[in-house]
């Protein structure tokens, strides 16, 4: 080839570039698909025991021995004595719970039980996972415990679609379970008082519903399969509002408690061997006009009257993420 050929190449194979690179930049989708290098599809390393061995030093070293979920022959066979009330025991609501747990399980899947090593993350309904982009990040881990109604139709994007745990009480069950779970993701009840284990049961059973008794209307034909019901121990309640927050735990009336995230966070350190967060954080108190949530606009004055000290979990969780039990996925 003679060298006036070779530059002619050369100056084609230039322009070629420089018109890729141009269309690539005028067209941000395909900019992605050409300078897009992935990154690592490793997962996080996750080391067997680690978790429990965080949450040992949080909460001590038997709180490991505790059920995740209610079972059955705690209350048929022996009556497992509880030394609190709902929301920290079930003292006194053991009736109720004993039609319910008849009725519903409390096993841990095998798709969980199978995994040498738990990766989980906590998904926060908080304001910073608006256009956080994390959706694909969060999908990879092997369970994602969400909150309460958090949708993820529509927000995909930002906090992935896969849902292993639901946490949730009558009064912030989404509507429409089915759109916002998958077939089989766990949905779990936090109970509260003696009444949401009666909510329940008239769902699962098809029993008379009751109006009355909740702070909010919550759902009076709730589409689940019983199956994938579970009534979260109330213990981690109880440890939860005592070694994180270290509030009183025999409170009569006016009852001060954990956030569900907290909660979560609590049960996550007991199931996990890796524990990830994500979304949790409030704006500070001053920040009156700041969006709590990533997916509907009201503000911290909707948490008035919810007995929760955000600042004080806040202080928690700070501990938790420098202690390393924890590690965040978006900011704190
Ligand atoms: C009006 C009211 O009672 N709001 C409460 C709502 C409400 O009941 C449900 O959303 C259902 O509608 O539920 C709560 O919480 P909520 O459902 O808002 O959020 C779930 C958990 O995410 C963490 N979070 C949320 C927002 C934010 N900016 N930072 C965060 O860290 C918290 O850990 C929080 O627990 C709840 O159950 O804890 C606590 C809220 O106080
Ligand atoms: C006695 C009673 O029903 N109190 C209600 C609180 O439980 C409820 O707080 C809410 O109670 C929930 C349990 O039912 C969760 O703990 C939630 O985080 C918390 O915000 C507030 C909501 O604004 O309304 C009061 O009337």
């Amino acid at each position: 080839m003679t060298s006036k050929s070779h530059w002619k190449l050369l100056a084609l194979a230039l322009v070629l570039v420089v018109v890729m690179v141009w269309y690539s930049i005028s067209r941000e989708d395909r900019y992605i698909e050409f300078f897009y290098f992935p990154v690592s599809e490793k997962k996080e390393p996750c080391f067997q025991g680690e978790a429990e061995r965080q949450a040992s030093k949080i909460f001590g070293n038997h709180s490991r021995e505790q059920p995740i979920f209610l079972q059955l022959k705690d209350y048929f066979w022996v009556k497992t004595p509880s030394a609190y009330e709902l929301p920290f025991g079930t003292k006194g609501s053991e009736d109720l719970l004993l039609r319910v747990l008849a009725i519903t399980s409390y096993s841990i899947p095998e798709s969980i039980q199978s995994l040498e090593c738990r990766r989980c993350v906590v998904v926060g309904n908080g304001h910073r996972l608006k256009n956080s982009s994390l959706g694909g990040v969060i999908n990879k881990y092997d369970v994602v415990i969400r909150l309460n109604n958090a949708p993820v139709a529509g927000y995909e994007g930002d906090v992935g679609s896969k849902t292993t745990i639901r946490l949730f009480y009558p009064e912030s069950a989404h509507f429409d379970p089915k759109i916002e779970n998958n077939p089989d993701t766990l949905l779990v009840l936090v109970a509260f008082k003696a009444m949401d284990f009666h909510w329940i049961e008239t769902i699962l059973s098809d029993k008379k519903r009751v109006r009355k008794g909740f702070w909010k209307q919550p759902p009076l034909i709730w589409d689940v399969n019983p199956k994938q019901i579970r009534i979260l121990n109330p213990f981690f309640m109880e440890i939860a509002a005592d070694k994180l927050l270290s509030l009183p735990i025999q409170q009569p009336r006016k009852i001060k408690q954990p956030t569900t995230g907290l909660l979560a966070i609590t049960l996550a350190l007991h199931l996990c061997d890796l524990v990830h967060i994500a979304g949790f954080g409030y704006p500070d108190a001053y920040n009156k006009k700041q969006t709590i949530h990533y997916y509907e606009q009201i503000t911290l004055k909707s948490m008035a009257g919810s007995g929760h000290n955000v600042s004080q979990e806040a202080v928690a969780i700070k501990r938790m993420l420098e202690m390393g039990a924890v590690k965040n996925l978006t900011y704190f």
